[in-house]
């Protein structure tokens, strides 16, 4: 008895003891946390960020459990043909840290780069042989289902039974990006979706594109001449002049013809002595190029027959990319908004950039007065981009009702009918101002931002890789021609211009053409999200799962409400289906076989929509890729497509890019004028330079590159 007593005393004395010691480490805690509360808030969070991070790598374990399996026993050579089907999945969920925001935040900052690094270290990761084809984020409580190969993303693209849509994600975008305060999802769901966007719609029609693309050639044709004029103050240069900080080294204005001639050939004689003497190897870098010894030498040759204009600039430095996003800007926007709106709005590109350079961040919610975040002056240009289109539309009505517009809007003939129509079909909806401003300033963002970031990264790649500029000058000379107006008999000549065929350009010119779709595919991170409206399952094709390196193809379950994220930038960037995905190769796209043009456009849009498997037979068959030696060019150009194969730049489904014909027409239109009319060579702060790759900065659609690409410019006045 008494024993047990001594025991029961000790016992009740050993687990008080703890007790006291749990009871008074609690009761220091919450003293320490009342004194110091930020600190222990900080403690609580971290607790909880710590317990996040395992449960949800241990959740993710279980989820790839299966993908280990096979994993361990795939063979390093895959099986030719690969037939179980694992039961469908749902795709697994990478751990993270933060509770609700989940990966949020550091896709906010990393944009597609977070994408595209995260799944290549999902495959590269030999501890587990995960080749996972889609994989999930989790972002304010919602779980984003990324979508890595092309067969899934074609069944969640193009099977027009598959329950998804892209009008949450639409919604969201006009709520966060572009700040509609309700206004827009406001309208008649039945207008919105019918009417109002049947008229985007029809910007891929032949009679928009025709129209469009017309008025577009015509002010090239007069433009590329003085895209840089030559004028030494900024009140005489054009604006993208003066955006891209326009330097006159040597006017002509104060020299003779033969003054100018000979001072330029000495001026490029002693820039390529000291370019040879600092770089007498090319580098070994893959994205940065000398300039060849000939490319040098051809710019030295007098051009065939010089003539000299009285506004001719001879030598001029400037930024390119902003010299080439504002002058493709101007001009495509006043196509499609009329010349009042740019003139009322002469900062209107400035704002458009501003604003996107904070569009992930507008995107993922961060608030506009979060400090350290950059968001103010983002939230301000954006406020004045909607503004202006409200004050167009306004005006627009009234034109439109046979009223005074007001003496800013003297001329509404020339806004494109796609803004008319859509203009029409908001007020016929009944839709607020509001709405309807922050809809058509999406479009004009959307215009402006990746056809002009591709023109500049598209010269950037012709002027860059050795070689190249001689063989597409060589390849477009029939379609692109100076002409120069007969003498006024005055004392300035009107400035000569330039004669373009953009239909030759387009079907014609593999070179220009193949190098636009390396160009997009290196530089373009387009994303295609669309939001599951029931649960359905995606499977892999035999193609991708053996690319992958497994046995057997997966298949995905997604429920209903998850979203579906298809970053094609990640897709374009895989060595897996593009190999060695660095390079840039401007016939990488070529096919055998007839060209576009005279194969009729059907057979171009049956092509985008086959898959990379698809093209990959086709072109087995028909021994494909071509033969990539230069020299043999002229015998294989008369015999080349350029196709996209399983390229989904463009987007897809209902969603997909509704400019994207006239951009295909309007990039290889730019590039061609400005490739015939101007020789560039790149300059550091010493001098003339080499071509290096600029990097790019983190975001979606194209990129813009992250250092400035400072080059000389010299006008060729003859070919
Ligand atoms: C080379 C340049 C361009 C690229 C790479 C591009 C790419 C894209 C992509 C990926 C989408 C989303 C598609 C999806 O959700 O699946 C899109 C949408 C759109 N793009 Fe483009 N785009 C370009 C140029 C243009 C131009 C020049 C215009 C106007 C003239 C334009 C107008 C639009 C419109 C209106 C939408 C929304 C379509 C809808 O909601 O139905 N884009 N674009």
């Amino acid at each position: 008895m008494e024993s047990q007593a001594q025991l029961s005393t000790s016992m009740s004395t050993s687990t008080s003891m703890p007790t006291s010691i749990l009871n008074q480490t609690i009761t220091k805690t919450i003293t320490i946390g009342i004194q110091h509360p930020i600190a222990a808030l900080i403690v609580i969070f971290s607790l909880v960020c710590i317990a996040t991070r395992i449960v949800t790598s241990i959740q993710y374990r279980t989820a790839t459990a299966v993908f280990r399996n096979e994993g361990s026993s795939t063979s390093p050579t895959p099986t030719p043909t690969p037939t179980s089907i694992h039961p469908p999945q749902p795709a697994a969920t990478l751990p993270y840290w933060i509770p609700w925001l989940g990966h949020g935040l550091s896709f906010a900052i990393g944009g597609t780069e977070l994408l595209a690094r995260t799944t290549r270290q999902l495959r590269g990761d030999s501890s587990t042989s995960m080749s996972m084809s889609m994989y999930a984020l989790m972002m304010g409580n919602s779980r984003h289902n990324i979508v890595t190969v092309p067969s899934l993303a074609q069944q969640i693209m193009d099977d027009r039974h598959a329950p998804v849509g892209g009008e949450a994600f639409i919604f969201r975008a006009m709520e966060y990006v572009w700040d509609a305060r309700g206004s827009f999802e406001a309208i008649d769901p039945a207008a919105l979706w019918g009417d109002i966007h049947a008229v985007l719609a029809g910007m891929l029609r032949e009679s928009f594109v025709a129209s469009a693309i017309k008025r577009t050639v015509e002010t090239v044709e007069r433009d590329t001449w003085n895209l840089v004029s030559g004028a030494a103050s900024r009140v005489d240069q054009s604006i993208w002049e003066r955006e891209a900080r326009v330097e006159v080294l040597v006017s002509p204005q104060s020299q003779t013809k033969s003054q100018q001639q000979s001072h330029q050939q000495s001026q490029l004689q002693s820039q390529l002595q000291s370019q040879l003497q600092s770089h007498p190897q090319p580098q070994s870098h893959p994205q940065s190029h000398l300039k060849s010894q000939p490319q040098l030498q051809s710019q030295l040759q007098p051009q065939s027959q010089p003539q000299s204009h009285p506004q001719t600039p001879t030598i001029v430095e400037a930024s390119l990319h902003p010299l080439i996003r504002y002058f493709v800007g101007e001009i495509a926007s006043t196509v499609l908004y009329g010349r009042n709106f740019m003139e009322n709005n002469p900062n209107i590109m400035a704002d458009l950039w501003e604003m996107d350079s904070r569009m992930t961040l507008f995107m993922a919610g961060v608030p506009t007065w979060l400090p350290g975040m950059g968001m103010r002056g983002p939230a301000a240009a954006r406020a004045r981009v909607i503004a202006a289109v409200q004050e167009h539309h306004a005006a627009l009505y009234r034109h439109l009702d046979g009223q005074d517009p007001g003496y800013r809007w003297s001329d509404m003939s020339d806004v494109s009918s796609v803004i008319v129509d859509r203009a029409q079909a908001f007020r016929k909806s009944g839709a607020q101002p509001r709405a309807a401003a922050t809809a058509d300033a999406a479009v004009l963002w959307a215009i402006n931002v990746n056809a002009n970031a591709l023109v500049f990264w598209l010269l950037w790649y012709v002027y860059s890789t050795p070689g190249l500029l001689t063989e597409i000058r060589a390849e477009i000379r029939p379609y692109v021609q100076l002409r120069r107006p007969p003498p006024s008999g005055l004392s300035v000549n009107e400035a000569p211009r330039l004669a373009i065929d953009v239909d030759g350009l387009w079907t014609k010119c593999p070179l220009l053409k193949g190098a636009f779709f390396e160009t997009m595919r290196l530089e373009s991170r387009s994303l295609t999200y669309k939001e599951v409206r029931r649960d359905f399952v995606v499977t892999e094709s035999d193609h991708d799962a053996r690319l992958l390196g497994r046995q057997s193809p997966h298949a995905y379950l997604l429920r209903k409400g998850e979203l579906i994220c298809i970053p094609h930038g990640v897709h374009q960037n895989d060595e897996k289906y593009f190999p060695c995905p660095d390079r840039f190769d401007p016939r990488r796209f070529w096919v055998k076989g007839e060209r576009e043009g005279e194969s009729g456009r059907g057979s171009e849009r049956r092509s985008e929509r086959e898959s990379e498997s698809e093209s990959k037979t086709k072109n087995e068959k028909t021994g494909v890729p071509v033969d990539h030696d230069p020299l043999d060019m002229r015998v294989h150009i008369s015999n080349v497509r350029v196709d996209y194969g399983g390229m989904r730049v463009w987007g897809g489904g209902k969603h997909m890019c509704k400019g994207k014909t006239f951009a295909e027409r309007e990039v290889v239109l730019f590039a061609a004028a400005i490739l015939m009319q101007w020789d560039m060579v790149p300059v550091g702060p010493g001098g003339l330079s080499q071509w290096l790759h600029p990097g790019r900065n983190a975001g979606t659609g194209t990129l813009s590159p992250k250092h400035d690409v400072r080059v000389r410019l010299t006008r060729r006045e003859g070919w």
